[in-house]
């Protein structure tokens, strides 16, 4: 069984305007509400490829409902730790550009955390936990890494999608997958990618301290993905970007999705990268029908 974790939720709300008037009036052309959140939208995509997943975290308040609200609507199966406070709502604005507006999150008490790490206590052998997004600054910098002990205490895999600290510490725990962008991997090493060799050379450092599978994504310059045995980079089919937002993590349902369903990493790949690219030439995240689309698009050479 596969189960993400979204310590931090979100409402997205994406906000279209012709033109951006800083200091005055914008009025909006488009906008709309979405469910958000990395795991969330991890969950989201792995139902439409019919892999069965439990979506936990925690929400909170009038966006925590509205959140709730839309995933029972697509029938997800959910285990979220009800909080005080309010979920956050981010802003996505598109003006030609994609700028992002991201909120710290709600404040989240030692005993909401403790229900959280309960529920882990349920886990069985060769589970997967998906661990995605931001951390609340209220659960402190090391929370990821109490929720991997447990993970691995029950003998759980674990994948994280997260930056800075908390990603490094995750590595020498041993996550099946690890998948920054490529801005997140420079910053991550505090240096500048030039090229892809820069990219594997950085992305294998990944798994050298502890990641047993590497995706490096590059928006519409592809993917890599780095293991143990082979370098392998994916074109990105053609197409027309509406939304790219949860690219990032629709990537990380295809290849999950199928590497549990298939064992075969470059199977796995595909379906991310067909994923990632769907969600991106649509409004709200990829369906399994755009999806099935564009898997034959995407070519994989060795590197
Ligand atoms: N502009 C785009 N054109 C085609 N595919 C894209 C585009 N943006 C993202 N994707 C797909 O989604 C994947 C993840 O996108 P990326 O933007 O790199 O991740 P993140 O959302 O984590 O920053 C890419 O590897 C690619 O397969
Ligand atoms: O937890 P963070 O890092 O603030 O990110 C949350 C945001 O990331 C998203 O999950 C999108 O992520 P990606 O575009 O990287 O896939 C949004 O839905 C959400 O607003």
């Amino acid at each position: 069984m596969i189960y993400t974790i979204t310590l931090n939720p979100s409402v997205d709300y994406i906000v279209e305007v012709e033109e951006l008037n800083i200091g005055g009036l914008s009025r909006m052309k488009r906008d709309l509400k979405l469910p958000g959140g990395k795991g969330i939208n991890v969950s989201r995509v792995l139902n439409q490829l019919g892999a069965e997943n439990t979506a936990l975290g925690f929400l909170g308040g009038f966006t925590g409902r509205y959140v709730n609200d839309r995933l029972q609507e697509e029938r997800m199966s959910t285990d979220f730790v009800t909080i005080a406070s309010d979920t956050r709502i981010n802003i996505k604005l598109k003006h030609g550009e994609e700028t992002e507006i991201n909120g710290l999150g709600p404040d989240i008490s030692e005993a909401e955390a403790e229900q959280l790490l309960q529920k882990l206590s349920a886990l069985q052998k060769d589970d997967i936990v998906i661990l995605s997004g931001s951390i609340p600054p209220s659960l402190g910098e090391d929370f990821y890494e109490r929720l991997i002990r447990v993970s691995k205490q029950r003998g759980a895999e674990f994948v994280i999608d997260t930056t800075g600290e908390a990603l490094l510490k995750a590595l020498k725990h041993r996550p099946l997958l690890v998948k920054p962008n490529h801005h997140e991997l420079a910053e991550l090493y505090d240096t500048e990618l030039n090229s892809m060799e820069d990219v594997v050379v950085y992305g294998r450092k990944l798994l050298g301290a502890g990641a047993k599978n590497v995706l490096v994504s590059m928006a519409a310059e592809g993917a890599l993905l780095i293991t143990e045995s082979a370098v392998y980079h994916a074109k990105v089919p053609a197409g027309q970007v509406k939304n790219s937002v949860g690219a990032g993590d629709s990537m990380i349902a295809g290849f999950v999705g199928t590497l549990v369903k298939t064992g075969d990493p470059l199977a796995a790949f595909r379906t991310g990268v067909a994923a990632g690219s769907a969600t991106a030439f649509t409004d709200d995240l990829a369906t399994r029908d755009q999806i099935d689309q564009l898997l034959p698009k995407v070519v994989i050479s060795n590197r």
